[in-house]
């Protein structure tokens, strides 16, 4: 048995935890997976490096609409792949020698393990480890339907997908994040892709706009069935043929499709189930390890002593940036025990990096209205804007037919509740909002105090605001 004074189960944002405070102690990081985690080897980052290719090649449609015409040669897929991960693989090896050999306080413990106690874990070859302080990174994975011929290796889900060759005919299962952004991926590179979506709405969970609009300019790019798999099997061609029938009336009739891959992207699940929480006494609710606003793992209700858990095995937003947070709190409340601090998750926002792109925070329409309903709301409470990004003069200047921001605020105080954008960079649009949102600014001060460019896209955003027609806050 080793002991230590730091245990870090998870080397994704597990690994940024190893600050100098831990320099002169010893610390085991244990990770059965590829080092660095998800975001770095099969999530955020390879994504959005194949995302930028892909809006390069839907340029030339909107070009086209401009009177400029360029032409889509091809994407040399091989290319671009050998690219992406010729950084990414690189980062994960350098990382993962740095921790397990450059650094003499730290040992990697390549392998999966469970817990034996809050505080001492066994290897899967059977080495025991034990600290005085744990902390459980262990992220989420991938859920695939039950159904025959899922196991095909025709048939992938995120962690590989990035890795085949270019397939011409894709099929892409699920209408949540990472399939909006991988049938726009293979769609815009020259793929023939079909998405199937069990409920026909894509983005469903995002604001009922978003995901009307959404799903109205997909199926304009992409065929999009109303539809869920029943099995997939070989083809003689080397590829398969997915067996698909409408889940509910309604529906696309029931059909078959031939595909060289398919991508099942139909959610992720907290990994707490494989790691034995048990023994431990670790608490499990909806799926996820329990933590309480210190990211303290709680043990019958009540938080365990230096046990701490965060990101997608404790969270339900499962983003990087919600980790990453999570792991700032973490660092602080392990090295400052009399000192606690909180995760402040109000106002978390996301984006889609799909096509058109997509950027969410706070409440959607629906929360909102039940919001003002719970608390009695005068009937006018709840302003709601629309602006289309066409009514601006830069969306003008790109003759944009789609984007739009919504915005939802309380019209008495202002104070902005959710905003939801689609269109071009909507991810970097929304961030004055999440600002204010976080600082407690309201809708007309926001609109009014700072300058905002002209005529900048962001104008859409001013307008928004002032669209609203909330409380009048003085500001010119
Ligand atoms: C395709 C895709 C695209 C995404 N894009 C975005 C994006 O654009 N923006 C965004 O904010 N988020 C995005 N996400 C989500 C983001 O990647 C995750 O929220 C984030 O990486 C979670 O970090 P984590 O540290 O909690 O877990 P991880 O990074 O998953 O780390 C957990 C680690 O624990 C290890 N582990 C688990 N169990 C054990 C065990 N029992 N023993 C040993 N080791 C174990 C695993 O091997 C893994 O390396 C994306 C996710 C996917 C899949
Ligand atoms: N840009 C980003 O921030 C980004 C990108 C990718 C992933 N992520 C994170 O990863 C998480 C997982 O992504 P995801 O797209 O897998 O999950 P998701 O929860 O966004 O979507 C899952 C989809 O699969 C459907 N589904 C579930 N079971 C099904 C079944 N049996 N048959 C057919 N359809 C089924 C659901 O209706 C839903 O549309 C997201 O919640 C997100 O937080 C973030």
């Amino acid at each position: 048995m080793t002991h230590y004074d730091l245990l870090i189960l998870g080397s994704g944002s597990g690994n940024s935890l190893i600050t100098p405070y831990w320099d002169d102690k010893k610390v085991a990081i244990v990770d059965g997976g590829i080092f660095g985690g998800t975001c770095l080897n099969v999530g955020c980052i390879p994504t959005k490096m194949f995302v930028y290719p892909a809006q390069l090649a839907d340029s030339v449609d909107e070009a086209a609409r401009l009177g400029v015409d360029l032409e889509f040669k091809g994407a040399r897929w091989g290319e671009i792949r050998e690219r992406i991960f010729g950084r990414i693989d690189f980062i994960s090896d350098a990382g993962r020698k740095y921790r397990d050999s450059e650094l003499e306080n730290v040992d990697l413990y390549a392998e999966f393990a469970t817990f034996t106690s809050p505080k001492s874990m066994v290897t899967a070859s059977g080495k025991e480890i034990t600290a005085d302080k744990v902390v459980i990174a262990a992220g989420s994975r991938a859920v695939l339907p039950d159904i025959p011929g899922i196991d095909l290796p025709q048939v992938h889900t995120s962690d590989t997908i990035m890795r085949v060759d270019f397939p011409q005919r894709v099929v892409v299962v699920g209408s949540g994040f990472i399939a909006a952004e991988f049938a726009n991926i293979f769609h815009s590179l020259g793929a023939k892709v079909t998405q199937l979506s069990r409920s026909g709405e894509l983005l469903r969970t995002h604001d009922p706009l978003v995901s009307e609009r959404f799903t109205a300019e997909a199926s304009k790019r992409w065929n999009v069935l109303h539809a869920t798999p029943t099995a997939v099997e070989s083809a003689t061609d080397g590829g398969v043929v997915v067996r698909y029938e409408n889940p509910d009336q309604g529906g696309t009739e029931a059909g078959e499709i031939a595909a060289d891959v398919v991508l099942v992207a139909t959610g992720r699940v907290s990994n707490v189930d494989r790691l034995d929480p048990q023994p431990a006494g670790f608490d499990v609710a909806d799926g996820i390890l329990s933590v309480d606003e210190f990211q303290r793992v709680l043990s019958n209700g009540q938080p365990l002593d230096g046990v701490f858990a965060l990101g997608d095995v404790s969270n339900t937003y499962q983003l990087k940036h919600v980790a990453n947070r999570e792991a700032r709190v973490v660092i602080h409340n392990l090295e400052h025990p009399e000192d606690l601090r909180a995760t402040d998750h109000r106002a978390v926002p996301s984006a889609v990096f799909t096509h058109p792109q997509v950027a969410s925070v706070g409440l959607t329409e629906p929360q909102a209205r039940e919001l003002a309903e719970r608390e009695g709301w005068a009937e006018d409470e709840l302003a709601i804007a629309v602006q289309e990004y066409g009514s601006t003069a830069y969306g003008w200047a790109m003759e944009d037919q789609t984007g739009f921001v919504k915005l939802l605020a309380r019209k008495s105080t202002g104070e902005i509740l959710g905003a939801h954008l689609m269109g071009h960079e909507a991810s970097n649009l929304i961030q004055p909002l999440v600002q204010a949102m976080q600082f407690g600014t309201d809708a007309h001060t926001l609109a009014r105090a700072p300058y905002w460019i002209h005529p900048a896209l962001m104008e859409v955003v001013e307008n928004a605001l002032l669209s609203l027609g909330t409380k009048d806050s003085g500001t010119l």
